[in-house]
């Protein structure tokens, strides 16, 4: 699987300059041979937070997901389309969207775990729908946000639903970058699974952001990563077959003794 990855900086509280923007760079590349197409976390409006509740968008006639799906019909890639902030029933959730290659919702999953340091608690709602996998091109792929990555016990929940490829969209700041490398390289390590990480570089309101998107192999190698400071696209084709080698050399799944610890 071919991914192109967008490490974009964001134009705070602007859905639709990030619109024209991710659209804009869309037509720049050449995705003739790009299966999937990534952005980071809350692509539309970056952490704006106390503005959500007014420009968070309803899902039902989203802007924000209309756009996704017609760049993946008019470009035929798949759009794992970071996340958004959408409000529903009065509530504004964190949420991330895959759209397959025909324009079609095949994934949505609201973060769960919000961000005490980033102050998330106080303006979003965290899911409650434990994540699933996905199916795309015949590979199963999960999703989580940003500060999902430091628990370990959902993206094992993916593992053992048989995801092979997890995406991290994600606004990590700088200061914690050294936590972002390491634990993205741990949860494909102990995973045997392919990371593929996008976050964002660039400041905003006093916080700068770690950029470091990256693609890890289920062996914990980093086949690519993108600068800490600057914007730039990150392409990788994936042999998906690294997953069942890497499993069956040193199977941890089937050494498993849940009965003791779940
Ligand atoms: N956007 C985020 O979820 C940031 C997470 C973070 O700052 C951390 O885990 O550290």
């Amino acid at each position: 699987m071919n991914i192109a990855v967008y490490q974009m900086d964001i134009v705070a509280g602007d859905p639709e300059a990030n619109r024209q923007k991710v659209s804009r760079w869309l037509g720049e590349q050449e995705l003739g041979s790009v299966d999937l197409v990534m952005l980071p976390e809350m692509w539309t409006t970056a952490y704006t937070l106390p503005e959500l509740e007014d420009i968070a968008e309803d899902p039902a006639d989203s802007e924000a997901i209309r756009f996704l799906q017609e760049a993946a019909k008019r470009y035929h890639v798949h759009m794992m389309g970071g996340s958004i902030a959408v409000k529903e029933n009065g509530k504004v959730y964190n949420r991330a969207i895959a759209v397959d290659n025909t324009g079609e919702l095949v994934y949505e999953y609201d973060k769960m775990h919000l961000v005490p340091m980033l102050n998330e608690p106080a303006y979003l709602n965290g899911g409650r729908e434990p994540v699933k996998v996905f199916e795309l091109d015949g590979i199963k792929m999960g999703v989580v946000i940003c500060f999902d990555l430091r628990f370990p016990e959902i993206i094992r929940s993916l593992a053992l639903q048989g995801c092979e490829l997890l995406f991290i969209p994600a606004e990590w700041p700088d200061s914690r970058r050294s936590h972002w490398d390491v634990l993205s390289r741990a949860r494909a390590v102990e995973n045997q699974m392919y990371v593929v990480t996008c976050n964002r570089p660039g400041s905003y309101d006093g916080i700068t952001f770690a950029g470091s998107s990256a693609f890890i192999d289920p062996w914990g190698s980093v086949l690519q990563k993108g600068s800490v400071e600057h914007e730039e696209t990150l392409r990788e084709t994936l042999d998906l077959s690294n997953v069942a080698d890497v499993r069956k050399n040193v199977p941890v799944f089937d050494s498993r003794v849940p009965d003791l610890y779940e």
